[in-house]
């Protein structure tokens, strides 16, 4: 009979249980034990929520106390020598894998400085992994045995699992090669993960387990030849094992098609699709199916659009026709972990817009419904109450404003929209007469750090216990001491430190019409960091003007010029849950034209040099080459310029860029007078070459400012002048890799100074 699976759950807890606790660890505040102790209660109750809804394949090794390919990466014992010098516990070398560590000699401990590995997106998630680093020196060797203590741990609680692995390929592909092994090509290491894979499976065999279901993610991607040919290779030699599990060969967030020929004879007992992003490769796909069983992904792992159970139904339907129901499953399209938890904590939507809506808890329960439905029990109320919600929300008045819908088209139509007045070189007369800047100019990205004090003052302000005028006085000393400093240590561009904003999207989200926000919907962008992505409801327009105020007063405070801080349409596109009944473009173009009038206001208002950050641009990329991507690359490019083209020459429009391998082409459509990208990672000189051909000016970003870390002013300079052996003097803006929101007063100050003084040091020198 048809039966239903979940392929991972979200790990953070309903109450981000495992933030807290993780940050609690770090700070010193709770031991190892009891942060151990935390990960367990919310395997158990993620196992249970699953169980008592009647899921039938549940996952396990979904969770991580930071990230599963970082599990994987400690498993496999792909640790770089520079992390195991210092006799860290295997928890403390996972964390400083993931997030650098710095710690003065004690007298029991040894002195630790070690950097975080590189940490990029995950696919076209907001999620990011800690990206595998292989060397040649790697001694492959299993280390714990992590996906069997957990496979275990829920048989404890008589819950059988089915574990999950990402595979070997795609464990490979998505890392790269240390900087002492520049020339090493990851998949070539395949014949020396493979017997390590064997051993797990083998274990896991051995404890019980049945089937394993293999993430091979990579499989949407465009794939060299010998990546392709990888997956024969790996497969067979995991089939030709004795004594191992079934394999569930899983792949999501698109296409397969173009792979399909890597997969199609592959001794698996079964595959898994993505049919809710890709419906369209059905035919295709299910043609390699054969007498193996095949996982119909159909239950959103990316969105909280209520399933829509008459379509899904319908569409597993098809699927039974072709291979028989006992060959199917019906599950989720992805993990879930790209979902908030539980839609029942949120008290405070509108409950019209609330019906709308499923989260991860929600979601088991619609895998189990869906299910329940094919094997004709009786769930008639529930398809009915389901096919009611669909309805409101067709016909509700928010999804449908005609005078938005009427400025969008005619912005799309008229050309002069997303064009500045004059090309580069003629507004760089303009504004550098304007700004006259030194070499190496100096800014930063937006953020200040976020202390507790600002935390405290802004809920206390949203439970109404202060006024608005006191939190305003209270944001104003803020920006006071953030416009102080900078002028203390001479950065050249100030910023005003966004301590108004919670986040840089929700923070916009806010003052827009067309969306709706959660209490709890808190979804993990990368370890500990985690974000509660708005929700675009319907068409978004700008009731009045969001940043004037801030940005005002801030400059009012200095001559020093005061850059304006905004998010660009494509990243609060991608960090909301966006709609899925208008095309992301449409929404991409109303956001715009709700920017392009902040950006005027914002020159109007004497803020001429403004950032409109894009950190997102690169993400939401379409994952191959082809026609998707370059109509993407075109109206996320048309957007921002519709954001940013209807000032004057001599404002200077900056642009920052983050989390991603970006390519520099993808940014120079967006004409973005000053880039600021992160950097400070890349150790490739071909990469750092690429960018040397960029028209516009352009800060690679210096430090990272994800881990507490304080590079010196060496560290600096000798950085600075490995850029410049590839890369113009007179193009390049002095900057940290992101915002330093999350990070404290000490390490800023510390860090930024380091950084101010070297860029003193060459314009010594130039
Ligand atoms: C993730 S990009 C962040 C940009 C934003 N202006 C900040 O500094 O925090
Ligand atoms: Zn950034």
């Amino acid at each position: 009979m048809v039966s239903s699976a979940v392929l991972g759950f979200p790990r953070i807890g309903a109450f981000r249980e495992l933030k807290k606790n993780t940050e609690a660890y770090w700070s010193g505040k709770i031991d190892a034990e009891q942060l151990l102790k935390v990960g367990k209660d919310i395997r158990e109750k993620n196992w249970k929520l699953q169980k008592e809804a009647g899921v039938d394949i549940i996952p396990s090794n979904d969770f991580s106390f930071y990230d599963h390919v970082l599990d994987l990466s400690i498993l496999f014992n792909v640790i770089p020598d520079r992390y195991t010098k210092y006799e860290l516990s295997s928890l403390d070398t996972f964390f400083a894998m993931a997030r650098g560590l710095q710690r003065k000699a004690s007298e029991t401990t040894k002195a630790v400085d070690v950097p975080a590995l590189e940490m990029v997106k995950w696919f076209d998630a907001n999620y990011h992994y800690v990206r595998p680093t292989f060397s040649k020196s790697t001694n492959f060797k299993l280390n714990g045995q992590k996906p069997v203590d957990e496979y275990l741990e829920a048989k404890a609680l008589g819950i059988e699992t089915r574990p999950v692995l990402v595979g070997p390929v795609s464990y490979l592909f998505l890392g790269k090669a240390d900087k002492d092994s520049l020339d090493l090509e990851p998949i070539s290491l395949l014949e020396k993960l493979l017997p390590l894979y064997v051993e797990i499976l083998k274990k896991l065999a051995d404890a019980g387990a049945k089937v394993v279901q293999i993430d091979e993610p990579t499989l949407v991607l465009d794939l060299p030849e010998n990546v392709k040919a990888a997956f024969q290779t790996a497969y067979s030699k995991l089939a030709a094992a004795e004594g191992l599990p079934e394999l569930i060969l899983t792949t999501y967030f698109g296409d397969v098609r173009p792979n399909l020929d890597a997969i199609k004879e592959l001794p698996v007992s079964g595959f898994h699709f993505d049919f809710v992003r890709t419906p369209e490769q059905f035919d295709d796909v299910v043609s390699i199916v054969g007498d193996k069983t095949l996982s119909v992904g159909i239950v959103d792992g990316r969105n909280i659009w209520k399933n829509n159970f008459a379509e899904s139904v319908d569409f597993v339907k098809k699927a039974i026709a072709k291979v028989g129901a006992d060959k199917i499953i019906v599950a989720t399209s992805s993990s879930l972990l790209h979902t908030p938890v539980d839609l029942a904590n949120e008290k405070k939507l509108d409950a019209e817009i609330k019906n709308w809506f499923s989260f991860a808890t929600q979601k088991v329960d619609e895998v189990v419904t869906i299910t329940k439905a094919i094997a004709g029990e009786d769930v008639a109320a529930k398809l009915e109450e389901n096919a009611a919600a669909i309805k409101s929300r067709k016909e509700s008045k928010i999804t449908n404003n005609p005078e938005v819908r009427k400025r969008t088209s005619e912005a799309q139509a008229d050309e002069s929209m997303s064009k500045r007045h004059s090309d580069f070189p003629t507004r760089l007369v303009s504004q550098k007469a304007k700004y006259n800047l030194p070499l190496f100019p100096t800014t930063t990205i937006g953020s200040f750090p976020q202390t507790k004090e600002i935390r405290i003052n802004r809920n206390k302000f949203n439970k109404g216990e202060i006024s608005a005028e006191e939190y305003e006085k209270f944001i104003n000393s803020e920006m006071e001491t953030v416009v102080k400093f900078q002028e203390e240590i001479g950065l050249d561009v100030l910023v005003h430190g966004e301590p108004e904003r919670n986040d840089m999207v929700q923070y916009f989200g806010e003052k827009l019409n067309g969306f709706a926000f959660t209490t709890n919907g808190w979804v993990q962008s990368y370890g500990s960091r985690y974000v509660r992505p708005p929700i675009i409801v319907g068409d978004v327009d700008r009731p009045a003007a969001m940043t004037v105020k801030e940005s005002v007063y801030a400059q009012s405070l200095t001559k020093k010029p005061m850059k304006g801080m905004l998010t660009g349409p494509v990243t609060i596109l991608r960090w909301s849950f966006p709609r899925d009944d208008v095309t992301q473009k449409v929404q991409s173009y109303q956001l715009s034209l709700a920017l392009r009038d902040e950006v005027n206001d914002l020159e109007k208002a004497g803020i001429t040099v403004i950032q409109v950050d894009e950190p997102a641009i690169r993400e939401g990329l379409p994952l191959r080459a082809g026609s998707e991507r370059s109509d993407y690359l075109q109206w996320a490019a048309e957007s921002f310029r519709i954001a940013t083209s209807g000032v004057e020459d001599s404002t200077q429009i900056h642009s920052h860029f983050c989390y991603s391998d970006l390519d520099p082409n993808h940014i120079k459509a967006l004409d973005a007078d000053v880039v600021s990208i992160e950097f400070s990672k890349k150790d490739d000189p071909n990469y750092i070459q690429e960018f040397s051909n960029y028209p516009n000016h352009i800060g690679l970003g210096l430090f990272d400012i994800h881990s507490p870390r304080i590079p010196s002013k060496e560290e600096f300079i000798a950085r600075i002048g490995e850029i410049l052996k590839v890369y113009p003097a007179d193009k390049f803006w002095v900057n940290p890799d992101c915002g330093l929101k999350t990070r404290g007063w000490e390490e800023t100050r510390a860090s930024l100074t380091n950084m101010v003084d070297a860029a003193k040091y060459y314009r010594g020198k130039y």
